[in-house]
């Protein structure tokens, strides 16, 4: 496992295409199908309260309650699948997770629009650590007022991107939409949620 950084303004980004094996990757990729119970959540979009582009579940430690696109959420228990993912992954980052959002993009339809992971609950800095299973998608960042200033990655299967320092603050990301055919992708971002 080899985490490189990706340079960028204002940002602290470190990659590892290959962080789980193929064989591991599409293990994981299975039971996380099989294993999660796979919601759709209800997102605020120009003000009306809509379907969000996807299956979600959040997952995590008990007090690891958190608020995202305005709906409060209790975490659904860790499947076993998960558990010694994070182990690994605290192992490698030095920094502990109670919790996991993670999301099925079903095709090339399904999507995450431009946003921030910059809750208060997760603190000024968050690290957060996001792998990637199954069809390689295209992730996008742009700084949010200095738009030349961006970078777009494809997270291939079993890859795993890390973002940390002051890269919620400065950057919104997105997963765009794609109109090439795709095979599903599941997509876990561990994250600390400061206060119970
Ligand atoms: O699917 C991805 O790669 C991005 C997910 C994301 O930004 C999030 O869960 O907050
Ligand atoms: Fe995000």
């Amino acid at each position: 496992m080899v985490l490189s950084d990706i340079p960028l303004p204002g940002a602290e980004l470190r990659f590892d295409p290959h962080w789980l094996g193929p064989l591991e990757a599409d293990a994981l990729l299975a039971a996380l199908h099989a294993q999660v119970p796979w919601e759709v959540h209800r997102i605020r979009l120009f003000g009306r309260e809509v379907d969000s582009p996807r299956l979600s579940c959040w997952i995590g430690d008990p007090e690891a309650r958190y608020r995202y696109s305005g709906t409060d959420f209790t975490p659904h228990p860790w499947p076993e699948a998960l558990v010694p993912v994070r182990e690994r992954l605290q192992d490698a980052l030095g920094v502990s997770f109670n919790s996991v959002l993670t999301n099925l993009y079903r095709d090339g339809s399904d999507a995450m629009g431009w946003h921030s992971d910059a809750e208060p609950e997760l603190g000024p800095e968050p690290v957060i650590a996001s792998i990637s299973l199954g069809a390689t998608r295209r992730f996008a960042l742009k700084h949010r007022n200095q738009p030349e200033q961006r970078l777009a990655l494809d997270l291939p299967h079993g890859s795993l991107l890390v973002m940390s320092g002051a890269t919620q603050r400065n950057y919104r990301h997105a997963l765009p939409r794609t109109s090439r055919p795709m095979r599903p992708r599941i997509n876990l971002t561990f994250r600390r949620i400061l206060r119970g």
